[in-house]
């Protein structure tokens, strides 16, 4: 996250820490929403064709301190959407659920996400929030605290525009920021937080920024529009 500041430990109790394993060691490489006690729902690209190893931590802040808030769980299976194409970020389907090896225990610092309705689109400058240990400035290192920054919803017409992102960024996309904020990498899978009649819901996935830089000019965060995929969630989530 680029901008922005530290969040209060926390405060964003759904957000989850996915970490892959080299050696005898694991890394944090993206973000995840817990959407269910077993399910976590992150971006397709942060687990992409690998067979890698992966975990996710959950009520986690600092990555390097033990707070003994942590749930640490197995990933036992990968569910990456059936249209997504490494090779075409641009189409989206940037979106994976993630089955754990057991359940999480829900507490004041492990708790679901709010999902939105299905098909509800935000108005411009709906106030989110990204959350994420991303990198705090483009080519810069991942932060060890979870941070948050302020990144007001861009309708689709203003992102698509030209000098915007244009036709790279579909309607099953949500742009938010564009300004000195910005997600970047490692903030991917993670979620954009936006305050709907008080609550916060999960409205995006953190998918992609522009190669330029974290915090372009006119080039917002894209996420995954996390409402135009509630129904290919149920169907994965229900029967396992
Ligand atoms: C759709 C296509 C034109 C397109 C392809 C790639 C990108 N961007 C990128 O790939 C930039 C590159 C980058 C590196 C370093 C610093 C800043 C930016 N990285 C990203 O956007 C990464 C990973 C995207 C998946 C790539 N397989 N995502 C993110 O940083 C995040 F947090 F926004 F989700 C943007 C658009």
């Amino acid at each position: 996250v680029v901008g922005g500041e530290i969040a209060n430990p926390n405060s964003w109790p759904w957000q989850i820490s996915l970490q892959y394993k080299s050696g005898s060691n694991f890394y944090h490489t993206c973000g995840g929403s817990l959407v269910r006690r077993g399910w976590v729902m992150t971006a397709a690209h942060c687990v992409d064709g690998s067979s890698r190893t992966y975990r996710v931590i959950l009520g986690e802040h600092d990555l390097n301190v033990n707070s003994g808030r942590e749930q640490i769980i197995a990933v036992s299976q990968i569910y990456i959407h059936p249209q997504w194409d490494s090779n075409r970020l641009s189409n989206g389907y940037d979106i994976a659920l993630l089955r754990l090896s057991s359940d999480a225990s829900l507490n004041s610092y492990v708790q679901l996400a709010s999902l939105p309705p299905s098909g509800q689109i935000l108005p411009h400058n709906n106030f989110c929030y990204i959350t994420g240990w991303g990198r705090t400035s483009t080519g810069g290192s991942l932060s060890a605290q979870l941070k948050q920054a302020y990144l007001p919803v861009v309708d689709h017409k203003t992102c698509t525009s030209s000098g915007w992102w244009g036709s790279t960024v579909k309607t099953t996309m949500v742009c938010a920021g564009g300004a000195a904020e910005a997600g970047c990498n490692g903030d991917s899978g993670g979620p954009l937080n936006c305050q709907v009649n008080g609550q916060y819901y999960v409205h995006g996935i953190a998918s992609f920024v522009s190669g330029l830089g974290c915090n372009a000019p006119q080039k917002p965060t894209v996420f995954t529009r996390v409402s135009a995929y509630i129904d290919w969630m149920n169907s994965v989530s229900a029967s396992r």
